[in-house]
């Protein structure tokens, strides 16, 4: 069969679905804990989403978390960014805050994002978004951070909302949180990488929100170094109170 009419977004939709369900079975099946549970998720969600990508898209490049990197993608014009199991912590812990991430770069610009929570049975994607709910003005504003490793810059954006923290797993499942109303803003510092954020932040962009570096500036993918340390995802609104905030903590010294 030529596969090459399955549409790139019904693709990538089948692609985190899979990934997704064998995810699942891993855990359910395999009988390992801990990290070595996390390690058999990691590489069976990317022989899926490896596979799926060279049958139905043999002539794309990939950049994953899991997968060594090649030269080819930087003079690609389409380019798949995938992370087959984002929070992998969470995912070995028995826990829902995990995702599956797979989206497509092309000539320069995230064109598509989708976005799988296996454990609430829920496939985002940035070419079907819902609107974001809106906010209740009454209650305080909650800002998403890292279970694990929270960075410094979180305290002060959290004063300066004068916000609740929301400790989850997994850059996806935060970045998601934003798009569903579940907090107003993921602000994270001090590590990261293309594949943590290039699907989620595709589906905030379709979702209307703000995304951007923590300086302000453009999050830019497909980069020789896919290393992207830092990122602001929040409701537009929000955006100027926690630029300024992160502005004046790091002194404009980023
Ligand atoms: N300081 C850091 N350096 C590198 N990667 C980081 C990081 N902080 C978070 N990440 C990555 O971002 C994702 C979300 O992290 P967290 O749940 O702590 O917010 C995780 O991806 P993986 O699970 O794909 O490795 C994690 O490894
Ligand atoms: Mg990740």
């Amino acid at each position: 069969m030529a596969h090459q009419d399955v549409a790139d977004a019904e693709l990538a939709a089948l692609l985190a679905r899979a990934a997704g369900a064998e995810l699942l079975r891993v855990r359910r099946e395999s009988g390992l804990e801990g990290k070595e549970l996390g390690n058999a998720g990691d590489a069976a969600a990317q022989e899926v989403l490896a596979a799926l990508l060279a049958e139905h898209r043999p002539h794309d490049a990939v950049l994953s978390e899991e997968a060594k990197d090649s030269a080819v993608r930087l003079s690609a014009d389409r380019v798949w960014i995938i992370d087959p199991l984002d929070g992998t912590r969470e995912f070995s812990e028995g826990r829902a805050d995990w995702a599956v991430h797979v989206a497509l770069w092309e000539k320069g610009e995230l064109t598509l994002g989708v976005v799988a929570i296996p454990g609430e049975d829920l496939v985002l994607s940035s070419a079907d978004t819902p609107e974001v709910p809106a906010r209740d003005e009454s209650a305080p504003l909650r800002l998403a951070v890292s279970r694990s490793r929270p960075p410094a810059v979180t305290e002060p954006v959290r004063a300066a909302l004068d916000a609740e923290l929301m400790p989850m797993g997994s850059a996806g499942v935060k970045i998601a949180a934003v798009a569903r109303g579940q907090v107003d803003a993921y602000v994270h510092a001090g590590g990261q990488y293309e594949w943590d954020s290039a699907a989620p932040v595709a589906f905030a962009r379709a979702a209307g929100l703000h995304t951007s570096r923590i300086d302000g500036s453009a999050l830019v993918y497909n980069g020789s170094d896919p290393y992207l340390p830092d990122l602001v995802v929040c409701r537009p609104d929000l955006a100027p109170r926690i630029l300024a905030a992160i502005s004046d903590y790091t002194d404009g010294d980023l």
